[in-house]
């Protein structure tokens, strides 16, 4: 039997990745939801089940990639329906976290702010490379470009690089402190912060820099994504990868075994 494949954002442009990449992995779509109940205009057929519930009961794993205001209620209806979850929305604020981190106490959740393969090592190179260039002489900024319709900034993505700098430090990116959105009078740059700047424009996947830009040198690592696909392929292996997991809360680089 086909593993059964939930996808809550059916609609969107990751949720119609998503099918198609469940399908190509041999497995079954269980069906899928959206923020709105009418199935889009010009596309009857996308099988779309009444409500999140539905959704976490007909599915053996549900992928869910829509909006942080629906991430933490996706995670508490994973808890209650035992069904594992796949979760790569962003923007997600401290309270939305803890409460996916406490459904993670009762079912195996993948949270993953990029489930590009590239990025997932970026992450490592990033921790890598903060602990061996001092915070008071390298200054670390990270940019991203998005195409126009992202609603939230910075990107996923960019927070945990900007996790992983901070780590590599030793510290948190709470600790180490955020500096993002400057403009006008802003004053010198903070030593030891970790810099922030979201382009937004046209169709752009998804690119990230991170920099680290000291007296004599600098040193930048970019990744970029020319099709969204990327991601969809990599969130359809977490889901099947969970199937049968303890609970816990996992990311990409559990899947992909560089843990
Ligand atoms: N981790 C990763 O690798 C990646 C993460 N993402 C993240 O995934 C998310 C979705 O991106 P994308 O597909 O481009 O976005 P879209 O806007 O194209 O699609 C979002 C989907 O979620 C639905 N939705 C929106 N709000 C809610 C809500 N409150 N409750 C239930 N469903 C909702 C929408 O419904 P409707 O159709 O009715 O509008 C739509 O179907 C973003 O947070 C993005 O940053 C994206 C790419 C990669
Ligand atoms: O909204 C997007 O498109 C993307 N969102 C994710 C993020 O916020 O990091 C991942 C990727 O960059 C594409």
């Amino acid at each position: 039997m086909p593993a059964r494949i939930g996808i809550a954002g059916l609609a969107g442009r990751m949720g119609r990745l998503l099918a198609e990449e469940v399908a190509a992995a041999g497995a079954a779509l269980a069906g899928g939801t959206r923020r709105s109940a009418a199935p889009p205009a010009g596309d009857p057929g996308l099988p779309l089940l009444p409500d999140a519930r539905a959704l976490f009961e007909a599915s053996e794993v549900v992928i869910d990639f829509t909006h942080a205001a629906a991430a933490a209620g996706h995670a508490a209806l994973a808890a209650e329906t035992g069904t594992p979850l796949v979760l790569g929305t962003s923007g997600l604020d401290a309270a939305q976290e803890a409460a996916v981190a406490e459904a993670a106490r009762r079912v195996p959740i993948v949270y993953a702010a990029n489930f590009a393969p590239g990025v997932v090592l970026l992450f490592s190179l990033a921790e890598r490379m903060a602990a061996a260039l001092p915070a008071d002489q390298y200054d670390a900024e990270i940019v991203e470009m998005h195409h126009r319709q992202k609603v939230d900034a910075p990107s996923g993505t960019a927070v945990a690089l900007g996790r992983a700098v901070a780590a590599g430090r030793g510290t948190t990116l709470e600790e180490a402190g955020r500096e993002s959105g400057r403009d006008g009078h802003t004053g010198p740059r903070g030593t030891g912060t970790i810099g922030f700047a979201a382009l937004r424009g046209g169709q752009v996947v998804g690119e990230h820099t991170l920099l680290f830009a000291a007296a004599s040198e600098q040193i930048a690592l970019t990744h970029r994504s020319f099709d969204r696909r990327v991601y969809a392929t990599g969130a359809v292996r977490a889901a099947l990868w969970l199937l049968g997991r303890p609970p816990g809360l996992y990311d990409m680089k559990h899947v992909l075994g560089l843990d």
